[in-house]
């Protein structure tokens, strides 16, 4: 038996996230006292895989196919799904992102495996095998029971955090038979935007309103963004009247995201919106309105007008790195 962690990576390069996943499944994996095969798929130097060990990846199995460089989600699941079974998966764990929300439904499907999308935690009770995850956009709590043999869950960002247990990995080559057929569709090329912190990626995120008054007026928010190597998000009717674009709308209709930092400024703190940046580590909320809602699950609150305050922040960070 064993617990299976897909390791993504970007361009040969692992992120923290992937680091996290490694620490909860070697946990898991210990819990269930079964061992934890860690699975990259994609060309990737020794070196990298080598760099889970830190965290506890013993066993690295590596599908160091070049046709697979690029997440094809149907032929990932395939890799995923066989090497699951060639290692007689219980568990098999990714990141609640784009990838794994693409592939963990697939690979649930083809082992016939009860799954859970967005753990918050690990299992509150292994037998039987029970899991905690946000429902009804984070308002409150849901404990999920999977009761098929093998089971699939993803993961939340942060929800476990990095733990080191340094061991020396083995990387073992294997590439299995895929179907042709299943390449079928293939991402030919990816662009990386550039300049930019990517907004699911960020450890610190500046968002900002309808209080902000006018797309003009986004200037302190890039300001503060650029000091602390941050992201930007936005509210949603911020994107609806195209002040910004949607790809930085966070919330229950946007992304769901959990930095180490978020900033909301001119930002009420509507149910919809508190659902998209909940799980943040702290949430720092400028809004002029004492009585505003976004004050209720801010950790810091400043009451004042965000056109002043931001471009303070900013020259105070500014300084304080100088
Ligand atoms: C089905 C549904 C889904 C939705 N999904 C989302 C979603 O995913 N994400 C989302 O964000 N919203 C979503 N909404 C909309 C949500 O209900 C709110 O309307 C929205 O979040 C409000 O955006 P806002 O806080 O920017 O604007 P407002 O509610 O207008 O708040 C502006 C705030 O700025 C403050 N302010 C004004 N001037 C200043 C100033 N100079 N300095 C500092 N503060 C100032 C005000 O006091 C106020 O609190 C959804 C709504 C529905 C019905």
């Amino acid at each position: 038996m064993s617990v299976i962690a897909f390791a993504k990576n970007w361009n040969g390069k692992f992120k923290g996230s992937t680091y996290e996943l490694v620490s909860y499944s070697k946990k898991l994996a210990s819990d269930l006292s079964v061992g934890l095969v860690v699975v990259s798929i994609g060309e990737i130097a020794e070196e990298e895989l080598k760099s889970l060990g830190k965290y506890g990846a013993d066993r690295i199995i590596s599908v160091n196919d070049p046709k697979m460089n690029i997440l094809t989600s149907r032929v990932y699941a395939d890799v995923l799904t066989k090497i699951s079974e060639k290692e007689n998966a219980s568990v098999v764990v990714l990141n609640d992102n784009n990838s794994g929300k693409a592939i963990a439904p697939r690979i649930s499907v083809k082992m016939k495996a009860g799954m859970v999308a967005a753990v918050q935690e690990l299992p509150v009770s292994l037998d039987p095998f029970i899991v905690k995850k946000r429902v009804f956009s984070g308002k409150a709590f849901g404990h999920v029971q999977i009761d098929s043999p093998q089971k699939v869950i993803t993961i939340a960002k942060n929800c476990f955090g990095l733990v080191e247990i340094p061991v020396e990995s083995v990387v073992e080559e294997y590439i299995p038979e895929v179907d042709t057929a299943l390449f079928k569709v293939q991402v030919l090329e990816e662009e990386e935007q550039k300049n930019k912190v990517i907004l699911s990626d960020a450890d610190i995120v500046i968002s900002a309103g309808r209080g902000m008054r006018s797309p003009d007026n986004w200037g302190p928010v890039e300001d503060l963004a650029e000091v602390l190597n941050a992201a930007t998000a936005c509210s949603r009717p911020v994107s609806d009247e195209g002040w910004r674009g949607h790809e930085e709308h966070v919330g229950q209709t946007g992304k769901v995201i959990a930095p180490n930092l978020y900033i909301a400024a001119g930002i009420s703190g509507a149910i919809q919106h508190v659902a998209g940046i909940s799980r943040s580590k702290c949430i720092v909320a400028i809004n002029t309105d004492p009585e505003a809602p976004i004050f209720g699950v801010a950790d810091y609150g400043i009451i004042g007008d965000a056109m002043e305050i931001l471009p303070r922040l900013t020259e105070a960070f500014r300084n304080s790195k100088s």
